[in-house]
Order: structure tokens, then C-alpha cells, then sequence
């Protein structure tokens, strides 16, 4: 068996999946390698899960705004059992035959930098085997949740997303730290599932990298599903005296909160601690910064790549995979002599603003720029914003519909920065958003993109009328 392939991958989640199939359809040979399950976390302890989870919740709340539609309570075993099956219950045998049928190399095991171009895997029976590149290593590590160094809590074995996504029971109170993505998320889905007493504990407010209206929605709307949302308030130890007993939570301010789980949400750092970086120069645990072909920015001779939650361009899958791409892409056009900077080899994307949508009830989602980050950035901004339960597509939704919507405009050149929408199943309008920003599609033309009546998309018409189109 050779061990020297064209690229050598480390990491097969999302990101490093695609960047083999991409360099392999390049005509590259390509081993990918895997320390633990195939298809990252993406697949069994993030996007996959938690949206199994939150699924039923949000019918729940969709039903409850139609008059003369009831639901019984959620069956959360059936739940839980659905999650289990979404997750292949974290079983990779289906992952690993995709990666086969590429067709790439795939590697088991914990792999490291072991200077230019050479990997070492070391097998879970501790042998190493030795990878080497011929054109490229790229790094898909990823990310894991960051635990901030608060007294106690280490100690108190508290939940990440790792054990919230695949808990195989909900617990009767559940505190949650943070106030970004995931503990809006998962407060939402096991509030939903039976945690009657949820309470996050915010520093700042909700979804603090979005338009302020967001998370003053997704607030208020946890408020009213019996959701405790305190904000403002800096966690200052923990203490779980008996593992596996009540966890009290002591906070800067009012009193504490004994809960029988405690999730900590506050953020990710790079899986890169244990990767060899130093054999290539560069810092163990930090992020591998890279250029809009995905190359190392910091390290000679071009030869290696960063894509995905390693690199800390967007904590996205999909973007992690639109990394992977043009990656994959690239490294076969520069393997073969060929030009490498065409359009589609460079990342140009992630420049504009990663699209996302937090699947909350109300949904968030959002592209661009915030109002603050494009006057931060020196555009010419005008805003405008609609509130969307005017919009009769979305009145016909339910008795209710509480949502907002709001555009940001460069008034230079007459084009989207960015826009966000909050409000019930607002993430299938994302799309078009991300079309009109990245695209830079002049308002006078986007104009004649008629919205569908009664579609909730005619909030479009609205925000261009209020621009004074
Ligand atoms: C709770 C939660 C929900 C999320 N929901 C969404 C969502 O709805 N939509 C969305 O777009 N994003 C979501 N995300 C973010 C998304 O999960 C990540 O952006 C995505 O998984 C990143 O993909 P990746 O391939 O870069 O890394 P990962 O998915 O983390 O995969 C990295 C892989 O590399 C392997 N690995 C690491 N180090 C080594 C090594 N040294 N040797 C060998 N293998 C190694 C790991 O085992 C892993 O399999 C969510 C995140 C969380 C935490
Ligand atoms: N639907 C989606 O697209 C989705 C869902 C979940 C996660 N994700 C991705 O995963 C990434 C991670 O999500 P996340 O929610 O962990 O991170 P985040 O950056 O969205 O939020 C982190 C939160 O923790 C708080 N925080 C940070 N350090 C703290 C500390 N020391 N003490 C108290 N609070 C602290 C921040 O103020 C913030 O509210 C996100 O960047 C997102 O891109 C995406």
C-alpha cells in the first residue's frame, strides 16, 4: 500500500469531505484521515442533531398560532429515538463508503504534522503510519466548545454541545451559559422536550453578532414560552458537590440558579492543539489563517491549506464546504500547471458575510453586514426596516406572526450590504438575500423581482418601497 498521495487530508467532516471529492474529480489522488468518526461534528453533535431536536418544537409553535389546530404534548422518547437515527447513531460505516466510493484513501486515526508535507497518523492501537503529499496537506480539524475558566466549572462536568446534541434524556432544569447560536438553540429544544425550568445565562444580550432586534425577539418569545432569559450577568463559580447531583450556578449579580444540567455555549476554539503545527512553524491551538485560496498563510513553499471552523473564517457548514471547493479545485489547478486564479478558486464569499440561520422560534437568519459592522467599515449606509407581520403572507401564517425585517444599503452604489429577517420559517427567504448581496444586484433591478403574493417574500416589496423605489 503507498503511502504517498497527491493531497492528504486531515479531518473528514464536512469541510474535508468535500476537499477530497473536489481534488479527487481534479484527477488527485487523496487520503483523508479521521480520528474519530467520519462526517465531524456536523454530523452527529451540531448541525444534524440539533435540528432534530428543535424540529418538533418549532411545529409545535407553528401550530399553536393556527386557530382550530391543537397538538398533543411531544413525545420526546419518539424524539430522542428519530435524533438517534438522524445521527446514524454514531455509527460512520455509510460516511466512510461515500469517502471509498470517491474514490479516496481513507486513514483511521489521529493524525499529525510531521514537517513539510508528511503526516503521521497514529492508529488507535498505537502504530503510526506515514503520509506524505506530493502537492498538499490540508488541514479540516475543525472546532470544539471553548470552556471559559470560571471556579468550578471544569470540576462540575458540565454539558457542551457534545453531550446536549446526543442526551438520551432531558433534564427537569437545565441552566445554559452563553447567549450566542447554540445556547439559544438548545435552551429552545429542551424547553420544548421537557427542561420546564430552562434558564440562560447571558453576559451580553441574545445573538449578540446580529441586528439587536433578533435577539430582543428570540427574548421575548422565550419569555413567553416560560423560557428565563437573564442577560447581563457574568457567571462567578460553580459547584456540583456530588457528581451527577444539582449544579448551583453563582452569577455577578441576583441569585443563583441550581439546576440539575448545566450547558455551557460559550463559543469554540480550533482542533488544533495536538497537530503537529509547531513542525511547520506555526502555534499550537490557535487558528491556521489563510488566503482566498485556503493556502497557509504563514507557511512556505504553498503546500499547505485550512479549511472549515479551522481556520475561523465562518463557523458554518456550509461555508466550511464552499471553502472545501475551491480548495480541492485549487489544488488540482496548481498540480497541474494550470491557472489557479480563476474566478471560482478563490473564496470570495466569506468577504460579504457568511449566510446563517439559527433555527429558533422566532428563525433568525441573516448575510452581510449588520448596520454597525458595514458603518464600522466605512460603507455609506441607509437602513430600512419592515415589520413583517404586515406582510399578508405572513398574517395568513397564524394568528400573531411577530417579525422584522431590515436591509442595509450602500447608498454609493445603490446595493444590499446586508439583511436579516426574525420571524416564523424565515430561513427559506435567506437564499434569495444571499443572492442579492453577493451578487450585488442594483435595487432598481432587484426591483423587477416580483415577490409571489401571498408569499411572505412580499416583504421584499416592502423594504424597496420603503426605500423609496
Ligand atoms: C450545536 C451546534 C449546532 C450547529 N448547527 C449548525 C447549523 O445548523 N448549520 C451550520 O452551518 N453550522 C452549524 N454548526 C457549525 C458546524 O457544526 C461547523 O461549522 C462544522 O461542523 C465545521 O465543519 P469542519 O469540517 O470544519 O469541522 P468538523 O465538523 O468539526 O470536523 C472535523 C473532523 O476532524 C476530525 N479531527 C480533528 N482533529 C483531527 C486529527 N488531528 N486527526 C484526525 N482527525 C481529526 C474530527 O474528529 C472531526 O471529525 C453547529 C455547531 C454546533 C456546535
Ligand atoms: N444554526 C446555525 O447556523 C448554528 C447553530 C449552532 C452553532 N453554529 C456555529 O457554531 C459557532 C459556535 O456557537 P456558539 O453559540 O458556541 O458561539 P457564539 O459565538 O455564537 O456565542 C458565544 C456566546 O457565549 C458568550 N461568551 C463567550 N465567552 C464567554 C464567557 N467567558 N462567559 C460567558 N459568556 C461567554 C458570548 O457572549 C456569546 O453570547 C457559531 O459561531 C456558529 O457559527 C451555527
Amino acid at each position: 500500500m503507498s503511502d504517498e498521495f497527491d493531497v492528504v487530508v486531515v479531518g473528514a467532516g464536512p469541510a474535508g469531505e468535500n476537499v477530497a471529492d473536489r481534488a479527487v474529480k481534479g484527477g488527485l489522488t487523496v487520503a483523508i484521515v479521521e480520528g474519530h468518526l467520519a462526517g465531524g461534528e456536523c454530523s452527529y453533535w451540531a448541525c444534524v442533531p440539533s435540528k432534530a431536536l428543535l424540529r418538533p418544537v418549532d411545529l409545535v409553535a407553528e401550530v399553536s398560532r393556527v386557530p382550530g389546530l391543537t397538538m398533543g404534548p411531544i413525545d420526546t422518547a419518539a424524539v430522542l429515538a428519530r435524533r438517534d437515527e438522524a445521527v446514524s447513531h454514531l455509527d460512520d460505516t455509510g460516511q466512510v463508503e461515500w469517502i471509498r466510493g470517491v474514490p479516496a484513501e481513507f486513514v483511521r486515526g489521529h493524525g499529525r504534522l510531521d514537517g513539510p508535507k508528511r503526516v503521521a497518523v497514529t492508529a488507535r492501537d498505537g502504530s503510526v503510519r506515514t503520509l506524505t503529499a506530493r502537492h498538499a496537506v490540508v488541514l479540516a480539524t475543525g472546532s470544539a466548545a471553548a470552556v471559559p475558566p470560571v471556579p468550578g466549572l471544569a470540576e462540575a462536568s458540565p454539558w457542551t454541545s457534545h453531550e446536549v446534541t446526543v442526551t438520551g434524556s432531558v433534564p427537569a432544569r437545565l441552566a445554559v451559559l452563553g447567549g450566542g447560536v447554540v445556547a439559544c438553540e438548545m435552551a429552545q429544544a429542551m424547553h420544548g422536550l421537557g427542561a420546564a425550568e430552562t434558564t440562560v445565562l447571558a453576559r451580553g444580550g441574545l445573538l449578540g453578532r446580529m441586528e439587536p432586534f433578533a435577539g430582543e425577539l428570540v427574548a421575548a418569545s422565550f419569555a413567553e414560552a416560560g423560557i428565563t432569559v437573564r442577560t447581563g450577568v457574568r457567571v462567578t463559580g460553580v459547584e456540583r458537590p456530588r457528581p451527577g447531583g444539582p449544579v448551583t450556578v453563582h452569577l455577578s449579580e441576583g441569585p443563583p440558579v441550581e439546576a440539575d444540567e448545566l450547558l455551557v455555549a460559550t463559543g469554540r476554539r480550533p482542533a488544533t492543539g495536538d497537530l503537529g503545527l509547531e513542525t511547520v512553524g506555526l502555534e499550537a491551538g490557535k487558528i491556521v489563517e489563510v488566503d482566498d485560496s485556503m493556502r497557509a498563510t504563514a507557511v512556505g513553499d504553498g503546500w499547505l491549506y485550512a479549511v472549515g471552523d479551522v481556520n475561523g473564517r465562518a463557523l458554518l457548514t456550509h461555508m466550511g464546504k464552499y471553502q472545501a471547493r475551491v480548495c480541492g479545485d485549487v489544488i488540482a489547478a496548481r498540480a497541474k500547471g494550470g491557472p489557479d486564479d480563476l474566478p471560482a478558486l478563490r473564496d470570495t464569499a466569506d468577504a460579504y458575510g457568511a449566510p446563517q440561520v439559527v433555527f429558533t422560534d422566532p428563525q433568525v437568519c441573516s448575510v452581510g453586514r449588520t448596520e454597525a459592522e458595514a458603518r464600522a467599515a466605512g460603507f455609506e449606509v441607509r437602513v430600512v426596516e419592515y415589520d413583517m407581520g404586515k406582510v399578508t403572507g405572513a398574517y395568513l401564517q397564524g394568528e400573531g406572526y411577530r417579525g422584522r425585517a431590515k436591509a442595509v444599503v450602500d447608498e454609493r452604489r445603490r446595493v444590499l450590504l446586508g439583511v436579516t429577517f426574525a420571524g416564523p420559517a424565515v430561513g427559506e427567504l435567506l437564499h434569495a438575500a444571499t443572492i442579492a448581496v453577493t451578487a450585488e444586484v442594483p435595487l432598481e433591478r432587484l426591483w423587477h423581482a416580483v415577490p409571489s403574493f401571498p408569499t411572505v417574500s412580499e416583504v421584499w416589496l416592502r423594504l424597496l418601497e420603503g426605500y423609496g423605489l
